[in-house]
């Protein structure tokens, strides 16, 4: 029998000693001196992923592979989506950033999509449309949904804190159901929460102890790691803190792979504490 998603994030963070996951957002028009202007833009990306994926595993517990990265680049952004999942070092967990929300009948297909056929072990999840059509994504033991609770962006503002019942904004009414369904299916939840609200953070690891949270927002979008740490990383309740942008377009030139690698170890060590030590 698989280990549980949970287990196996647990193992490979203590492992590695290590809550960073790289994301990979590969934009074409960003792409280092060496791989830019290329007459093939699907081949380069593919080259870029791959150098970043090598020169950063070593610091990463998970990599998370934005989809509308790979999607835009037409017909072949799937190919170079799967090869990249494909080379993703067993002691990482891939992640999928699909952010699929769909009634449960089509929601099994893009369960189907994202498992078997892009290899992740979780993708992210859009609650709206409610619980049918989240369980799909809940259903392989070794694998993990994580639900859109409070999210990084500025919009995060129109609908995820307005208040729902009893004052209760509803990214924390969504984190509780969110923490029921878990149950109901062997741990297979977890929960998206922006590193730029650390009180929300807070807020939602006391209403779920033991989910995982995903957690993007710090580097480019300014989020502070140290206080994502503080806020929601427990013995019980992992984090895996998601950067981007400041990791894999840290430099521009030749040396692109070491200076992303440079990036990946110094988010690691703030989210250790180990920070100028
Ligand atoms: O609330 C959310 C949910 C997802 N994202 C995604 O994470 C990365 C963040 O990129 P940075 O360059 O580190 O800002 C990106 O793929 C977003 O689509 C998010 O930012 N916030």
């Amino acid at each position: 029998m698989p280990d549980a998603f949970v287990d196996r994030l647990r193992a490979i963070q203590q492992s590695k000693n290590s809550a960073v996951c790289v994301g990979l957002d590969p934009d074409p028009s960003r792409l280092p001196s060496p791989l830019s202007g290329a007459d093939a833009p699907a081949d380069a990306v593919a080259k870029f992923c791959y150098e970043i994926v090598e020169a950063t595993a070593e610091y990463a517990c998970a990599f998370k592979l934005n989809f509308a990265f790979f999607e835009a680049l037409g017909p072949e952004g799937a190919t170079v989506l799967e090869h990249t999942a494909s080379i993703i070092p067993e002691n990482c967990i891939i992640i999928g950033d699909a952010k699929r929300g769909d009634i449960g009948n089509s929601a099994r297909f893009y369960a189907t999509a994202v498992f078997d056929h892009m290899h992740c072990d979780a993708i992210t999840v859009a609650p709206y449309m409610g619980r049918d059509s989240v369980t799909p994504f809940l259903e392989k033991e070794d694998t993990c949904a994580f639900v859109l609770a409070r999210t990084s962006n500025p919009g995060a503002r129109d609908f995820q804190e307005a208040c729902v019942c009893d004052d209760e904004p509803l990214y924390l009414r969504t984190a509780k159901l969110v923490n029921e369904w878990n149950d109901d299916h062997a741990g297979t939840a977890g929960l998206v929460a922006g590193a730029t609200s650390p009180e929300a953070l807070r807020e939602l690891r006391q209403a779920c102890p033991t989910l995982p949270f995903l957690v993007p927002g710090v580097g480019s979008q300014g989020g502070d790691p140290t206080a994502v740490m503080n806020a929601a990383a427990t013995d019980e309740g992992l984090v895996v803190v998601n950067s981007s942008r400041s990791v894999i377009y840290a430099s521009e030139d030749e040396d692109y792979a070491d200076a992303a690698a440079r990036a990946a170890k110094s988010l690691r060590d703030v989210l250790n504490g180990d920070a100028g030590a």
